[in-house]
């Protein structure tokens, strides 16, 4: 069988992805100190400001010029989007799709350059961000072929029951008009590429903002669509801050329905303001998560420390399905964490553009100082640090924001087990009783990915019982991380998503139409 990339299978690649993206490296490095623009309505646009971006590998490295777009920027944006919008969403499905192939296309031609540019600015692992690269190709195909196989969900229904008369009935799924994308740091390709490919093949046209901290992936973006011959203005996009450029895409009345991936407290705001105004408009918000495990005396061992240090550790714990708490059973908790510490003492920490460093640095100053008083904050909570606590940078560990894996096990009244931490820290609890264990693991406002080791007649108990949009039993490729699309879909329950329907699943693409009910009496 050969090669296939997912997140799954991204630990032992072939030989010649190495050399692909060491090649891609050198293209984008050549490229350092460029500006690289908006693009509204078909064109570049410059921004009245523009913002130096260092790579958080190496701070002193500055890796080029972005735009800080303003009220200015965005209004040109929606403008366009509402103006491309009856065109676009007037072409047959199959061309909106086949538009959506192409794009996805050429999108795998420049997977390498993207994935380098993705580990420049996230400070991600190669192969954390080549399988990011991949995953957005794959979403453009699996929408494309989802919305065609469905036919566009129209459904013909029964003529009314009326004598005499010809009553025809036809359900039509539409869609909403400009869609605004607004994508966070962590996964800023995969994230802005998936939500831009659904609303894009249902009909709407698209405003896209990137975070500030992920310009550049969001301008390779830009540039797929733009070289895959999309109309002028049915994709535009923004690089800018969300309290100014994020927060007049969500106050414009040109608005018709966002997609925000990001933290709660942005997502429920944005929710809010989405469902005031004259009217409610749609808001598909994919928020935090708090994820659990729970490893019971059944458990294979050695599969449950790999899953688990993939997942907590994997991109400094920069995930939305990170795990963050972790409930063993107490007579094998001493020798899981045995088995975790080998595992974390094996992780190799530095520059992430290269192949012998799995975990590069956090994103940012900020991210970097939460780190510190987190760990302040373990200790005075009394929690008794396993591993790690340091961070690298004041310890002659580089110039860029490198910290060490934290496993720190706490009493489970610490207020950080409610707390997303959105760093490489998990937090251990020794359980007597698997219902209490299961008790604490939902006893969260959270509800994205939860794991499991334990016994194979377990796992039903298990299933039936977590609180979450998406789980894993017994898999050492990662306990809580890890879906691509079209093999596991991705949402979050309770506090973690608004709607209920995972990314990529059989549901999602309903979201970005509205019904219309078509009766015609002949
Ligand atoms: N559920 C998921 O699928 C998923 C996936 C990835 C990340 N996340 C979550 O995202 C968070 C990390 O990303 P982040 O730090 O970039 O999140 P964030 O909430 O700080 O920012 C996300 C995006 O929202 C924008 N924004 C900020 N304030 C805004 C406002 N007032 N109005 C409009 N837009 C605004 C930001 O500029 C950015 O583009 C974590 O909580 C993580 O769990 C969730
Ligand atoms: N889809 C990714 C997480 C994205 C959120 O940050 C995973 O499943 O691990």
């Amino acid at each position: 069988m050969s090669f296939r990339l997912t997140y799954a299978t991204m630990f032992n690649p072939p030989a010649e992805m190495h050399v692909q993206f060491e090649d891609a490296l050198a293209r984008l490095e050549a490229r350092f100190g460029q500006r690289h623009p908006l693009f509204v309505n078909g064109a570049d646009r410059a921004p009245a400001h523009w913002s130096a971006k260092r790579t958080p590998i190496d701070t002193d490295v500055i890796l080029g010029e972005f735009p800080l777009a303003d009220a200015g920027d965005v209004d040109a944006a929606m403008q366009a989007a509402h103006a491309a919008y009856p065109k676009w969403r007037a072409l047959p499905v199959a061309q909106r799709a086949a538009l959506l192939r192409k794009a996805g296309d050429l999108m795998q031609q420049r997977v390498y350059d993207i994935a380098a540019a993705l580990t420049l600015e996230v400070g991600k692992n190669r192969m954390e961000a080549l399988g990011e690269a991949q995953e957005t190709v794959d979403f453009f195909h699996h929408y494309a072929d989802d919305f065609e196989r469905h036919a566009g969900f129209e459904k013909p229904l029964p003529d009314d029951p009326i004598e005499g008369m010809a009553s025809h009935n036809r359900s039509v799924m539409r869609p909403y008009g400009a869609w605004v994308v607004i994508a966070p740091f962590n996964f800023p390709f995969a994230l802005a590429g998936g939500p831009v490919a659904a609303a894009l093949v249902t009909g709407n046209t698209v405003v896209f903002k990137s975070a500030t901290d992920t310009p550049w992936s969001g301008r390779l973006l830009a540039e797929v669509l733009r070289d895959a011959g999309f109309p002028a203005g049915t994709f535009n996009y923004l690089s800018g801050s969300g309290s100014e450029a994020g927060d007049a895409l969500a106050k414009h009345p040109l608005t018709a329905g966002i997609t925000f991936t990001g933290s709660v407290p942005v997502g429920r705001n944005l929710m809010q303001q989405m469902a005031g105004g004259a009217y409610p408009r749609p808001c598909i918000a994919e928020m935090g998560g708090k994820n659990p495990c729970i490893v019971t005396e059944h458990a294979d061992l050695d599969r449950a420390a790999a899953g688990i240090a993939r997942s907590a550790f994997g991109m400094g714990g920069q995930k939305c399905s990170a795990l963050s708490r972790l409930y063993v059973h107490e007579s094998v908790a001493d020798a899981l964490v045995g088995k975790l510490l080998q595992q974390i003492d094996a992780i190799r920490i530095g520059d992430a553009r290269k192949r012998e460093h799995w975990l590069g640095p956090v994103v940012n100053a900020s991210a970097y100082a939460n780190y510190a008083r987190y760990v302040l904050d373990l200790e005075a909570g009394g929690a008794r640090l396993l591993r790690g606590g340091k961070q690298l940078r004041e310890n002659g560990g580089g110039k860029g924001y490198y910290v060490e894996p934290v496993l720190a096990e706490a009493d489970v009244s610490h207020p950080l087990w409610k707390q997303e931490m959105f760093l490489p820290i998990v937090m251990l609890h020794r359980y007597r009783d698997r219902d209490d264990a299961m008790r604490l693991a939902n006893d969260t406002d959270m509800g994205l990915t939860a794991g499991f080791y334990g016994g194979a007649d377990e796992v039903p108990w298990f299933q039936d019982h977590i609180e979450a949009g998406v789980t894993y039993a017994n898999r050492p490729q990662g306990a809580t991380t890890g879906a691509w699309p079209g093999y596991q879909p991705f949402g979050g329950w309770k506090g973690s998503g608004s709607t209920g329907k995972a990314i990529a699943s059989f549901y999602y693409l309903q979201q970005y139409l509205r019904e219309q009910s078509r009766t015609v009496v002949e």
